[in-house]
């Protein structure tokens, strides 16, 4: 389990990371989602020991990542940046780490296997494709067999079948009982990927619910009728929300299509459609991070 409790990060006059508190629970995958620049990547590193918070704590099973007597051991980690020295092999990679961390050297063959780099064990990590790379890091982050582990961006820049790979591997990992938190700035990915969502923007926790709350929460229901104006006022009157699409249907939020329809009858108003409509993911999130965005388009 990892548990953040007010965890700030300061540069200078910018807040990187804003007082965040939340739990990542074992057995699931932890989407943890924002746009560029939340702070995505500056938590993780926080809670790796990498950067020191400004306020706030971060701890893994109970202990701050310093307090860890065999940290490869408790939580592996996969960040964007990957440190692999171009001329080292895999495999000398892979035992370099094993040995400044005591793990058993036969575990490098366990998780070079793993991620499906036996093959290309003894080639240097120089000449690795993107997926390659990744699949060497996420096999370091295996190395220690750990109960934790935190993955920046896994998905970034592979190819589809290195992506469904990854996803794969990610819930398998998860089934295993382990604890996994992995970012992304793609609801799209997420919604396949994770269980539950932590979702940030501007540094700040925005959100925290499993996936399904989140399109329940962006559901709307779509109505057509020529009694628009009239009936808009209508639903308001009895606590709906209600937005005039492109095209002069009703967006109604906050009432059941079957209540909608009652008070339809009721009013003797004529619908010509009546339909309920989950928002997808994505819409939902980009409703949620809309003041949250720092590079986005300009609207
Ligand atoms: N070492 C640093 N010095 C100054 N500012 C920093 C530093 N590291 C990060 N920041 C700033 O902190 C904010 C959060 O950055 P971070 O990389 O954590 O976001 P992110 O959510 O991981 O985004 P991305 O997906 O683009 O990497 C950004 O505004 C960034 O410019």
């Amino acid at each position: 389990m990892i548990q953040l409790t007010g965890l700030t990060k300061r540069y200078g006059e910018r807040l990187a990371v804003d007082d965040l508190t939340f739990t990542v629970r074992p057995g699931l995958v932890t989407g943890f989602l924002g746009p560029n620049g939340a702070g995505k990547t500056t938590t993780m590193r926080m809670i790796l020991g990498l950067d020191l918070p400004t306020a706030g704590t971060a701890t893994i099973d109970g202990r701050a990542h310093h307090e860890l007597p065999h940290p490869l051991r408790t939580i592996g980690s996969m960040l964007e940046a990957q440190a692999v020295h171009p001329q080292r092999t895999a495999y000398k990679h892979l035992l370099y780490l094993a040995q400044t961390n005591r793990i058993p050297s036969t575990r490098v063959d366990e998780v070079l296997h793993l991620v499906g780099m036996s093959e290309a064990a003894g080639r240097k990590a120089g000449g690795f494709s993107l997926g390659m790379s990744q699949r060497l890091g996420i096999a370091a982050a295996l190395l220690g067999d750990p109960p934790v582990l935190l993955l920046d961006e896994p998905v970034n820049g592979l190819d589809p079948e290195g992506v469904l790979w990854v996803r794969t591997l990610i819930r398998k990992l998860a089934t295993e009982g382990r604890t996994v938190l992995v970012s992304s700035h793609l609801m799209s990915e997420m919604a396949l990927t994770a269980d539950r969502l932590v979702v940030i923007g501007k540094g700040r926790l925005i959100a925290e619910a499993e996936i399904a709350e989140f399109t329940e929460a962006g559901a709307v229901v779509l109505v057509r009728t020529p009694e628009a104006t009239s009936f808009a006022a209508r639903l308001e009157l009895s606590g709906a929300h209600v937005k005039l699409g492109d095209e002069g249907e009703l967006l109604v939020s906050g009432m059941t299509a079957p209540d909608v329809g009652r008070l339809a009858a009721a009013e003797g108003v004529p619908l010509h459609e009546l339909a309920p409509r989950r928002a997808s993911l994505e819409e939902a999130f980009m409703e949620l991070t809309r003041d949250a965005v720092e590079y986005g388009a300009a609207r």
